[in-house]
């Protein structure tokens, strides 16, 4: 009898009861952890797209960004999908043929058609910004200015993307997007990290922007961009000067040694040995030294190569103006610059000329920088040719000048010492997408850095499935322990045994 009961007992497991709650129990569970699993799935991803062309002085570039559909206000990671370079030069070198600006651009356009799926065309967003050359035809010609931009625009609006505009960004906007560029990519906005500051070196102008403890705008308010990201605020000081990208500074420099307007040079800034000829109104027909074009000239000059590092540094230091300084701290020309603080990212022409000429180790001494620019220079043309057969000559030509006048620009200019010239990387890419202003410049006019920290859940997807499914399995194990008492009674109803 007893014998018996133990056995009913020990069958309460099998009770109508226990079976119903351990079926419901089940059912709650799998219930639970599925509504878990699914509600805070990760959608498939799904991107957006975003198109900016970087109109330069030199030349076009189309960039494609891309990012995350699915996280709310956009706030997921951008990053560059595509570039497609525009062939011929800069939209401003079509000033005497304005619609050959917008043609120059279609190639690119339906590149990208290619890349960006055709169901996104007409919601992803196409800006172009212009910089320096654009800047410096709208001062000569304001006109053929407006004409090249009509043009442009013509040919943007005839794409299947949304068409946002067509403008010169100013100065202060190049340097402050090529900041955030470099601070979005490297991820130091959204965790508040120290900011690494931005020298972008291109054909007209060239720009520096950071943030230094003792800047806070009041002695430069021009200098100064704020900005609330992340929910951090950052005064940011950022000067553009115009014809100093190194185009134009090289213009400057041969402008210099011809201004009595003579039929020969023997240019120290290019390789011995290297000879060209060279027209007037040409080299003078720019605003950044058309003031200075000699009186009496013939139409052109010969320019040949002496090749030393030494004499043309002089000249290029004579192209700033290192007096009159009505701030505390000048950079040149009167420009007030605050002291240099933390990592610098160099991009643009800093980064060609510096890989080209393998200087892009920092941890060099200057020294040792100086003396292999010295080497560089002195080294005739020919040999120069012959080492550097797959690059383009006017490029080759043309390093001697742009090594030293970087060194000069970055030492003398911007007055980094030896000490926090190593704090400088010469950067070409941040983790696939290209340093420059563009992807700063759509983050902004997308609203894609959001003003204050986004609210993040405590607990990334797996974790909260794992937590739910484990506290689901413990509840319904306390609650069937929990029905303990009924477990004797369960076994005296009448049961199939
Ligand atoms: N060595 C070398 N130079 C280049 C290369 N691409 C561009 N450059 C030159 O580097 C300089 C700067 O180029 P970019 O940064 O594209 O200048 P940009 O945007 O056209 O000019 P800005 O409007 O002043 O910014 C120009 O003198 C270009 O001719 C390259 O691949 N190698
Ligand atoms: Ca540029």
């Amino acid at each position: 009898m007893s014998a018996q009961r133990e056995m009913k007992e020990k069958n309460h497991w099998k009770t109508p009861v226990t079976i119903i709650i351990t079926v419901i129990g089940v059912i709650v569970i799998v219930a639970l952890v599925t509504v878990a699993v699914l509600q805070n799935k990760p959608l498939l991803q799904k991107y957006k797209y975003g198109i900016v062309l970087d109109a330069g002085s030199s030349h076009t570039a189309l960039y494609i960004y891309k990012w995350p559909a699915e996280k709310d206000n956009n706030t997921g990671r951008a990053e560059q999908m595509h570039v497609c370079k525009v062939k011929g030069q800069g939209i401003s070198s079509y000033a005497a043929n304005p619609w050959k600006a917008g043609e120059s651009l279609r190639a690119c356009m339906e590149e990208a058609e290619q890349w960006v799926p055709g169901k996104r065309h007409h919601e992803t967003p196409l800006y172009l910004g212009a910089t320096a050359g654009m800047r410096l035809l709208n001062m000569e010609n304001s006109t053929a200015s407006d004409k090249v931009f009509q043009a442009v625009k013509e040919a943007l609006q005839s794409s299947p993307f949304s068409y946002q505009g067509a403008r010169i960004l100013s100065g202060q906007e190049e340097g402050a997007f090529g900041w955030v560029t470099v601070n979005y990519l490297d991820d130091r906005l959204k965790q508040g990290l120290e900011t690494t500051g931005a020298l972008d070196l291109g054909g007209a102008s060239t720009q520096i922007s950071f943030v230094s403890d003792n800047f806070d705008g009041s002695e430069s308010p021009s200098n100064s961009v704020t900005f609330r990201l992340y929910g951090n605020d950052y005064n940011l000081y950022t000067h553009s000067f115009l014809c100093y990208g190194k185009d134009q500074a090289l213009r400057s420099v041969v402008a210099h040694q011809t201004q009595s307007g003579p039929e020969k040079i023997l240019d120290p800034c290019s390789n011995p040995g290297y000879n060209t000829i060279k027209n007037y109104s040409v080299l003078y027909d720019s605003p950044c030294v058309s003031n200075r074009k000699p009186q009496k000239a013939p139409a052109s000059f010969h320019l040949t190569g002496k090749g030393n590092f030494g004499e043309c540094q002089k000249i290029v230091r004579s192209i700033f103006n290192f007096t009159n300084c009505k701030y505390s701290h000048c950079s040149f020309n009167g420009v007030f610059q605050p002291h240099l603080q933390g990592a610098f990212g160099a991009f643009s022409a800093y980064y060609f000329v510096m890989s080209f000429l393998n200087l892009t180790d920092t941890s060099m001494p200057l020294e040792t920088v100086k003396e292999k620019l010295t080497s560089y220079c002195s080294t005739p043309w020919e040999q120069i040719k012959q080492q550097h057969r797959a690059v383009k000559e006017k490029y080759l030509a043309e390093y001697c000048f742009s090594g030293t006048y970087i060194l000069t620009l970055l030492t003398e200019g911007y007055n980094f010492t030896s000490e926090s010239y190593s704090k400088i990387k010469f950067i070409k890419k941040i983790k696939g997408s290209d340093a420059g202003w563009t992807l700063g410049y759509m983050l902004n006019l997308t609203n894609m850095i959001p003003a204050e920290a986004p609210d993040t859940p405590p607990l990334p997807h797996a974790g909260y499935v794992s937590i739910v499914t484990i506290m689901a399995i413990l509840l319904f194990i306390l609650f069937i322990l929990s029905l303990r008492p009924l477990w004797p009674r369960c076994s005296k109803l009448p049961q199939v045994v």
